[in-house]
């Protein structure tokens, strides 16, 4: 079924970052324009709000270029622990992993969870396990590490030495989380986020990307959002709630993703970014991290940026 709406919307973001060097824009522009592009794809054939973020995610956890599935970032062991959630706004189920190691696209065993189970939340062993009984091919952990991700982890643990304890680094240096917004021809929303986490970080740490409310979150009646940046602060304020709260008392998207970064930033120093669809497709992207790759598609027009004051539009092919 082809069913083609003015409100279809899909918006993308490829992590809240701190700079991304010159050599890598484009692969990243290219990223997650393909993601975006693939989701609208979805759409465009009838699929679901839950296909199309299902879809556009998969693509940027199978780009090494982002922080989730193949490329994510090392923990302090040099090892992968990835993180991962799906909502429909339709009736508000919900589906997260944690820590999971050896799967190509974790995105697709949250939404597992929340159609196969009568859980919102599988972590480590349990999740795998779970994977497994789904047919979900083991792959070696080796084969979602690449090159880069070894030097950030080398590079991350020297400065780590070199810096005094009681003297944190400022900014956001984790990068490269991926999360998709959608709305579809028959007004649902959803939303999913995809991580490797920060690099360096304790075995066993689970970041917001997997907490519904803090990492995403999605309501027929309000929007769908999904959220990057410093994964504790936006845990601690929930992020993706908040912003939604001030979609509920009336702000326009562009507020209400504003007021939230902002409280985030003045109550914790947190930095991160956020994109937000509404329930009408008034879309947003916005971040307090220095950058962030994001894209969106809207009546078959592209638009995408990295850094602030940054769009370029293309129109897709129909
Ligand atoms: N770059 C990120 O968005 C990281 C993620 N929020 C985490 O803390 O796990």
């Amino acid at each position: 079924m082809a069913s083609i709406d003015v409100s279809l919307v899909v918006v993308v973001h490829g992590g809240g970052a701190s700079n991304i060097s010159a050599n890598r824009k484009e692969l990243v522009r290219e990223g997650i324009a393909r993601a975006a592009t693939e989701g609208y794809k979805i759409l465009k054939a009838g699929g679901s709000a839950v296909d199309a973020v299902e879809g556009a995610v998969t693509v940027l956890e199978n780009d090494p270029e982002f922080n989730a599935g193949y490329g994510s970032v090392l923990n302090v062991n040099g090892d992968i622990e990835m993180d991962a959630s799906i909502m429909d706004g339709k009736d508000l189920s919900a589906g997260a992993v944690s820590a999971v190691r050896c799967i190509a696209n974790p995105v697709k065993l949250a939404r597992l969870v929340m159609e196969k189970t009568p859980h919102c939340f599988l972590t480590g062993h349990g999740a795998e396990k779970f994977a497994a009984d789904m047919g979900i091919p083991q792959i070696p952990v080796e084969k979602l590490i690449t090159e880069r991700t070894k030097k950030h982890l080398e590079k991350e643990k020297l400065e780590k030495g070199a810096q005094k304890a009681d003297c944190p680094k400022k900014g956001l240096r984790n990068s490269g989380t991926v999360g998709a917004v959608a709305l579809d021809c028959k007004g649902n929303l959803a939303y999913a986020t995809s991580t490797g986490g920060i690099v360096n970080k304790m075995v066993g740490r689970v970041g917001d990307s997997p907490c519904i409310g803090a990492g995403g979150y999605a309501d027929n009646n309000l929007g769908a959002v999904s959220t990057t940046g410093h994964g504790e602060s936006i845990l601690k304020v929930n992020l993706a709630r908040l912003a939604l709260f001030h979609v509920e008392q009336g702000k326009t998207v562009g507020e209400a993703a504003e007021l939230a970064l902002d409280y985030m930033k003045s109550k914790l120093k947190g930095l991160g970014g956020l994109i937000l669809v509404n329930k009408t497709g008034d879309w947003v992207a916005k971040w307090t991290s220095a950058s962030m790759p994001w894209a969106a598609v809207k009546n078959g027009k592209l638009q995408a940026g990295i850094d602030v004051c940054e769009t370029k539009t293309r129109d897709l092919p129909c």
